[in-house]
């Protein structure tokens, strides 16, 4: 069924989007997601005010964990500056085959690097295996139960540098806990709540921003 579901998503995209322009492509996937078949894409809400942090930052280097159907990697890959990168980690392979389509679609796989499988087992290889001193901007989205541990190999693995923003989804619904205890209470960390909805719904949901202070 959830590979049904992706192909009838693709279908939306290719006939609503225009090919070549990330903004089609994102309006598609919206209006797919909100009067078709629910997903749990970041959206058009939560997505706006992850625009907003992405222009602010102006990101060389982006680590995104969690690509799912590649909406919120479009999203952020449109606002990058020439020569920016954004390398953007899916555990699940349908979902993965799905991100290319639509980043092609977008046009935008010149600045964007999909890799298959784990967080915990990438995080330590950014280095030697893309050549990545440091990310600039880390949009969380995967695994609510991994938010914390990977965090915490990020700063192990000196990919945090002072000024390092990172903004998790979903510190509401589902929900992150620990996370939110961690980056509220350390010492390392300025951090601040954005509360929005989840996506497509009335749900309280949001976004929570922290500065890694090094
Ligand atoms: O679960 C969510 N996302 C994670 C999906 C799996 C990620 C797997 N994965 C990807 C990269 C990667 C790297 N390493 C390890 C694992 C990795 C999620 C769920 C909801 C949601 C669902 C139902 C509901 F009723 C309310 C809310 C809403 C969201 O916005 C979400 O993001
Ligand atoms: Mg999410």
């Amino acid at each position: 069924l959830a590979l049904l579901w992706h192909d009838r998503l693709l279908k939306a995209v290719r006939k609503r989007a225009t090919r070549g322009d990330p903004q089609s492509v994102i309006s598609a996937i919206d209006h797919f997601c909100r009067h078709n078949e629910w997903a749990m894409n970041v959206g058009d809400e939560k997505g706006s005010i992850l625009d907003s942090v992405v222009s602010e930052v102006n990101p060389e280097k982006v680590l995104e964990l969690g690509t799912y159907c590649g909406y919120s990697t479009v999203r952020i890959a449109r606002l990058l500056p020439p020569g920016a990168r954004l390398i953007t980690l899916e555990f699940n392979v349908d979902y993965a085959a799905i991100a290319r389509q639509v980043i092609a679609w977008a046009g935008l796989e010149d600045k964007i690097q999909l890799v298959e499988g784990a967080s915990e087992d990438w995080i330590p290889r950014m280095k030697e295996h893309f050549g990545i001193e440091t990310f600039d901007f880390v949009f969380l989205d995967h695994w609510k139960d991994r938010y914390l541990p990977d965090t915490k190999l990020m700063e192990d693995c000196g990919l945090l540098r002072k000024g390092t923003v990172l903004l998790a989804d979903n510190v509401i619904c589902p929900g992150v806990p620990d996370y939110l205890e961690y980056v509220r209470n350390s010492l390392s960390y300025k951090s601040c709540y954005f509360k929005s909805h989840l996506e497509y719904t009335k749900a309280e949901d949001g976004l929570e921003k922290s500065v890694f202070l090094g």
